[in-house]
């Protein structure tokens, strides 16, 4: 069953004076079945965060429907979507988002208190969690005293605490260096094998080459997708290079 569904969705933004549109999704459509790992990439511009931001409820699409686990949140209450997306969907981001005042250990236990779990029930996840993700024993420090990829696990940690349908990621991998950018991945594919769905908004050739799908968006559109099927993840990365070579050209493939 599809986990996702994205249903002919445009955002056409209006500036402040009313005056000029911007068009940043002109028909975006596809679905995501349970237990993917979809990299979205695309040009500076093409409407990647735009997407992101309506598939997390944060923002709502000018037309068209999105649909998580066959629901359409759209239609909910304000009190009721922020629950529907605190239970449905995990978010990490480049620059962490964790809180410096809170222990790493707060930070994972963050989402659990605001679903109003009971102390023990939190325990009980937060330390497996934690060790799933070589974290536990950082639990008492705070996130000025660890690396930039502890940091990022910690926000997988607390972005999966809840065990989401979807773990939303965008661009987990831009602040970290080469060697914490490579655990970071292969900790999201470890992740994924154990059915966890994701979806990835990345820059990076590379980290898309970990996915098992990469859509690239152009002006507003689904333009391109390569699934990986029996590929290696240097198959993959070598169809990806070509694919954004043929996105820098404008989209013209000079062989056809
Ligand atoms: N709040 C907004 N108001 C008006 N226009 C916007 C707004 N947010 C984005 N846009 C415009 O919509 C288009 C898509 O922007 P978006 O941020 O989704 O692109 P992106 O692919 O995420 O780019 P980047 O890779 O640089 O982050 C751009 O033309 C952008 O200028």
């Amino acid at each position: 069953m599809a986990v996702l569904e994205v249903n002919h969705i445009k955002k056409v933004y209006k500036t402040r004076m009313g005056g000029e549109e911007i068009t940043a999704l002109r028909d975006v459509h596809f679905s995501v079945e349970k237990g993917e790992f979809v990299a979205i990439m695309g040009e500076s511009g093409s409407g990647k965060t735009t997407l992101l931001n309506i598939l997390a409820s944060l923002d709502t699409p000018t037309v068209g429907k999105v649909l998580v686990g066959g629901k359409d949140y759209s239609t909910l209450k304000d009190d009721e979507r922020a629950i529907f997306r605190r239970t449905n969907l995990g978010f990490i981001f480049q620059d962490f988002n964790l809180l410096d005042n809170f222990t790493i250990e707060d930070n994972i236990r963050l989402p659990l208190v605001l679903a109003g779990e009971n102390h023990k029930t939190m325990d009980q996840k937060v330390v497996p969690m934690a060790r799933s993700l070589g974290i536990d024993q950082l639990l008492k420090k705070y996130p000025y005293e660890v690396s930039g990829g502890q940091k990022q696990r910690t926000a997988v940690a607390r972005a999966l605490i809840t065990r989401p349908s979807i773990l939303l990621a965008d661009e987990p991998t831009g602040a970290l260096d080469s060697r914490s950018t490579t655990n970071l991945l292969q900790q999201l594919c470890e992740i994924n094998r154990s059915g966890q769905t994701i979806l990835m908004v990345t820059h990076s050739n590379v980290a898309a080459s970990y996915a098992s799908r990469v859509m690239f968006i152009k002006d507003g559109e689904v333009f391109h997708q390569i699934y990986r099927g029996d590929m290696t993840r240097n198959e993959m990365l070598d169809k990806i290079f070509d694919a954004v070579t043929v996105l820098m050209r404008g989209g013209e493939d000079s062989e056809s």
